[in-house]
């Protein structure tokens, strides 16, 4: 039998960060503007601390502002909202990301909520949620909509595709599933109470695991020739102590029976990052009332 084809998101990715780049030159070139990307990380996670450094590195290979601002671990959430109304304000910041998780004594919910929508890049403000969901201009969470653009470049139209989304979280399930209705595939979103779930997999032309846990999804639960988008990034421990990073799909077994799966890593990761500059882009543009060449 045929192995899989692998999908490339490192080499998709490098290829939108290009357009994004040209795009950046041309807004300075001629109507003297940078698009600049405000990033605030609460405490000392290291591996959000390896994202955010990711994360600046891209942006300002892009030709964009990075303004990076990192709090102690006890910063109190009335310091954290007051840093996002300063953010809000400044005129040379188009986008904002507050990484997640964020520390127990601050709310996300009312975090998300205080930045506003024109420069939320993560597309996580209600107002956002709800335009996606209803039609409007969105600004669409990173990692879905990147996810989205390897699915149509990998097959093309979508629409009447039956589509199965594992997991419905607020920052990958649910706006996933809805940017498959957009394309007219026809959706379920199922979770850790769904009943038999191996045999609702089975049924999906577009599976993508979005639940965080490492090999959940098998081989054998999958309708051959399948496109598999693996969203999860879960660090194991190998026997000798080193780790690595592995998806929520189980690759070796999926690899045989699919006929297109994303590596973990170098499939959706990359692309998070590409789309979150992307977002940047767009949001820069609309608060400028500039158009922008529809491909991105
Ligand atoms: N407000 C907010 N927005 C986010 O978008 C956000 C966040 N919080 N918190 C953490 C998660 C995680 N995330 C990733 C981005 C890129 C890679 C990525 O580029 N991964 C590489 C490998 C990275 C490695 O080797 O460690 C890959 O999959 O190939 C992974 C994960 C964004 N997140």
């Amino acid at each position: 039998m045929t192995e899989a084809t692998i999908i490339d998101g490192n080499r998709f990715s490098a290829g939108l960060r290009d357009r994004i780049a040209s795009e950046v030159h041309a807004l300075r070139e001629t109507r003297h503007i940078t698009p600049g990307l405000a990033v605030v990380l609460v405490g000392e996670d290291p591996a959000s601390q390896v994202y955010v450094r990711t994360k600046h590195k891209r942006t300002v290979e892009v030709g964009m502002e990075s303004f990076v601002h990192t709090l102690p671990v006890d910063t109190p959430e009335d310091e954290l909202l007051t840093l996002i109304a300063g953010l809000n304000k400044d005129p040379a910041v188009h986008g904002i990301l507050v990484q997640l998780p964020l520390p127990r004594q601050i709310d996300a919910q009312k975090v998300i909520e205080a930045i506003d929508p024109a420069k939320d890049v993560d597309g996580f403000h209600p107002v956002n949620v709800g335009r996606l969901a209803s039609g409007g201009e969105a600004l669409i969470p990173c990692t879905p909509f990147g996810s989205l653009l390897l699915l149509r470049d990998h097959l093309g139209d979508l629409s009447g595709l039956d589509a199965v989304v594992v997991g419905r979280s607020n920052i990958v399930g649910k706006p996933m599933a809805q940017l498959l209705i957009r394309e007219s595939c026809t959706v379920t979103v199922a979770h850790s109470r769904t009943r038999d779930l191996p045999d609702v997999v089975r049924r999906a032309d577009i599976v993508i695991a979005a639940v965080g846990k490492p090999g959940m999804i098998r081989g054998d639960w999958l309708k051959p020739g399948c496109t598999v988008i693996d969203v999860g990034i879960n660090r194991v421990a190998n026997p000798d102590g080193t780790s690595r990073l592995v998806g929520d799909v189980a690759f070796d077994e999926a690899v045989k029976v699919a006929g297109a799966i994303t590596p973990v890593p170098g499939g959706v990761g990359p692309m998070t990052i590409a789309c979150l500059l992307r977002n940047t882009l767009v949001a820069c543009a609309r608060q400028h009332r500039i158009a922008l060449d529809k491909s991105l």
